[in-house]
C-alpha cells in the first residue's frame, strides 16, 4: 500500500483528491502548507508526494528542495496551472518526477501517480545520476525523430562532425529541447561508443556531495563517508561523462573539474593520491554561463571546444508533425490506445501554441491526449482546457510582458509571427507583396516563415 503526502492549500480540492486516491487504494496524508508538509516528512514515510505549485507560504518546490537538502529522494509530482507550465518544466530539472496541469483529470492523475510509484518513466524521472551502460543506449537507436528542417539538418551535421573527435562539447538549448539526446547521439557515434555513457544532472546534486559524486571519496573523509566511493569520472573511464545543467556546480567543484580536464587526473575527496582518467566530457546548459557571473571563464573555454545549440521546438516547426506522429505512436503502444488522427481543432491549437517546454511538453500533452481518447480520433476535449482557451482568445496567445513572464525574446517572436500572418493574409498570400509590406526581402520572409512554421 503506497503512502502519499498531498500538499494542497485549496481545502475543497484537497478533500476531493484525498477521497479519489483513497478509493484507488492509497494511504493519503493531507497538508495545507509548505511548513506542515516538510514537518510531515519528518514523521512519516511516504512513497510519493503530490504538491500544489502555489501554496500560501511558498511553492511546492520548497518541499522538494527541503528533501534534497537532506539527500532524500521521494518521487514528487507538481500540480500546476497551465500558465505555470514553464516553471513546471523547470521543476523536472530540479528532481520532480512529473507535472500535471490543473484542472486535474483523474485518469491522468492516476497514470502519473502509478508511473511515479513504479519509477517507470525513466527519462521523466530525473535522479542525479542517470547512468546507462552503452548497450542500453544503443538499444534505443532509431527510437527518436531526426527531423528534416534546416535547423535539424544543421544540428545533425554538427553531431556527425564532432562525434568522432575527442573534443569537449557544450550543448546549449532551452529545457526539454533534447540536449541529453544530442549528448547520447555524440557518444553513440564516437570511438568511445562501446564504453560507458554516464549522465549526471548537476542540478540535483547537493553542494556537499557533488565532489564525492564526481571524483569519489575515501572512507572517513567526512561524516557519512562510511566506505570508499568510486566517483563518476572513474565509472565513465574510457567513455563519456555527460554533465547536465553544468551551471549548477559550485566554484570549488569547478576548480577540480578544470584540473580533471586539463591534467586528466582526479583526486578523490580525502585521498592523497591522484588517479589518471580518460574521459570525454559533454556538458549542457540552458543558461548563459558567463553572463551568470558564477561560472569560471577558464573552465567555460575548456568545456566549450565545440558548441552545439539545440533549436527550440518553435524554431523547427516543419519537424513538428513528425514529432507529433512519433509521440502518438509511442503513447498508443504504452497505453493500449489506437489514436490515428487529430481533429482540425487540435491541429490548429498545436500550431498556434508556442511550446515553452519544447519536446518534453509536447510529449506530455500528447500522452495525456492519447490517454483520454478511447477512439481513433483525438478531439479537443482531450487537451488541457487552458490550451483551448488560448486559441479561442487569440490575444492571450501573445504573452503579455510581466515580471512573471519577462522573456522578451518570446514576446517579440510571438508578435512577429502574428504580424507576418496578418500581413500575408492582407497580401492574399502573395509573398513578394507581403515582404514589401513588411519591408524585408523575400528570402528573410521565407526564413521567418520556416522558423514559425507558417505554410
Ligand atoms: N529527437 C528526439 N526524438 C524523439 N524524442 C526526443 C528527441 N529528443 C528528445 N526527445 C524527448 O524529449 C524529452 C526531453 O529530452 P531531453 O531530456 O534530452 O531534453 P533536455 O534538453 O536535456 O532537457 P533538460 O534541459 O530539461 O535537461 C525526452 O522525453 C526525450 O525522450
Amino acid at each position: 500500500m503506497a503512502n502519499i503526502l498531498l500538499v494542497e492549500d485549496d481545502t475543497t480540492f484537497a478533500t476531493i483528491l484525498e477521497n479519489f486516491l483513497k478509493k484507488k487504494g492509497f494511504e493519503v496524508v493531507v497538508k495545507y502548507s509548505v511548513k506542515s508538509g516538510i514537518e510531515a516528512l519528518k514523521h512519516h514515510t511516504f512513497h510519493l508526494i503530490l504538491l500544489d505549485y502555489r501554496l500560501g507560504d511558498g511553492i511546492g518546490l520548497d518541499i522538494v528542495e527541503a528533501l534534497r537538502a537532506e539527500d532524500k529522494t521521494i518521487p514528487s509530482i507538481i500540480m500546476t496551472s497551465f500558465n505555470d507550465v514553464r516553471t513546471a518544466v523547470k521543476a523536472i530539472r530540479q528532481g520532480v518526477f512529473d507535472y500535471i496541469t490543473k484542472p486535474v483529470n483523474p485518469d491522468e492523475l492516476l497514470m502519473v501517480v502509478n508511473e511515479a510509484l513504479q519509477g517507470k518513466s525513466a527519462e521523466r524521472e530525473r535522479p542525479a545520476l542517470r547512468n546507462q551502460p552503452s548497450g542500453a543506449a544503443n538499444a534505443e537507436e532509431g527510437d527518436f525523430v531526426e527531423g528534416t528542417s534546416a535547423a535539424a539538418r544543421k544540428l545533425h551535421d554538427y553531431i556527425a562532425l564532432v562525434a568522432p573527435t575527442d573534443m569537449s562539447v557544450l550543448i546549449r538549448g532551452e529545457s526539454g529541447t533534447g540536449k541529453e539526446y544530442v549528448a547520447r547521439s555524440i557518444h553513440r557515434m564516437s570511438k568511445r561508443a562501446d564504453k560507458p555513457f554516464v549522465s549526471i544532472d548537476c542540478g540535483t546534486l547537493s553542494k556537499e556531495l557533488a565532489s564525492s559524486e564526481l571524483f569519489g571519496h575515501v572512507k572517513g573523509s567526512f561524516t557519512g563517508a562510511l566506505n570508499d566511493k568510486t566517483g563518476q569520472f572513474v565509472e565513465a573511464s574510457g567513455g563519456t561523462l555527460f554533465l547536465d545543467e553544468i551551471g549548477n556546480l559550485s566554484y570549488d567543484v569547478q576548480v577540480k573539474l578544470l584540473r580533471a580536464l586539463q591534467e586528466k587526473v582526479i583526486q578523490p575527496v580525502g585521498a592523497n593520491k591522484t588517479i589518471n582518467v580518460d574521459v570525454r566530457v559533454i556538458a549542457a546548459t540552458n543558461e548563459d554561463l558567463l553572463g551568470s557571473g558564477k561560472f569560471r571563464e577558464d573552465l567555460y573555454h575548456r568545456i566549450n571546444e565545440f558548441e552545439i545549440i539545440v533549436p527550440a521546438l518553435r524554431d523547427r516547426r516543419s519537424d513538428f508533425q513528425q514529432f507529433v506522429d512519433f509521440f502518438i505512436s509511442k503513447a498508443n503502444a504504452e497505453l493500449g490506445r489506437q489514436v490515428s488522427e487529430l481533429s482540425d481543432e487540435v491541429m490548429e491549437i498545436f500550431g498556434a501554441y508556442d511550446w515553452p517546454g519544447n519536446l518534453r511538453e509536447l510529449k506530455n500533452v500528447i500522452k495525456r491526449m492519447v490517454l483520454l481518447s478511447t477512439g481513433s480520433r483525438a478531439e479537443v476535449s482531450a487537451l488541457p482546457e487552458e490550451m483551448v482557451f488560448v486559441l479561442k482568445n487569440p490575444d492571450s496567445a501573445t504573452p503579455k510582458p510581466s515580471s512573471d513572464n519577462p522573456d522578451l525574446r518570446l514576446h517579440s517572436e510571438a508578435h512577429e509571427r502574428k504580424l507576418i500572418m496578418d500581413v500575408l493574409q492582407k497580401a492574399k498570400y502573395n509573398k513578394s507583396k507581403a515582404a514589401q509590406m513588411l519591408n524585408i526581402d523575400r528570402k528573410t520572409l521565407y526564413n521567418k516563415m520556416e522558423k514559425y512554421g507558417i505554410e
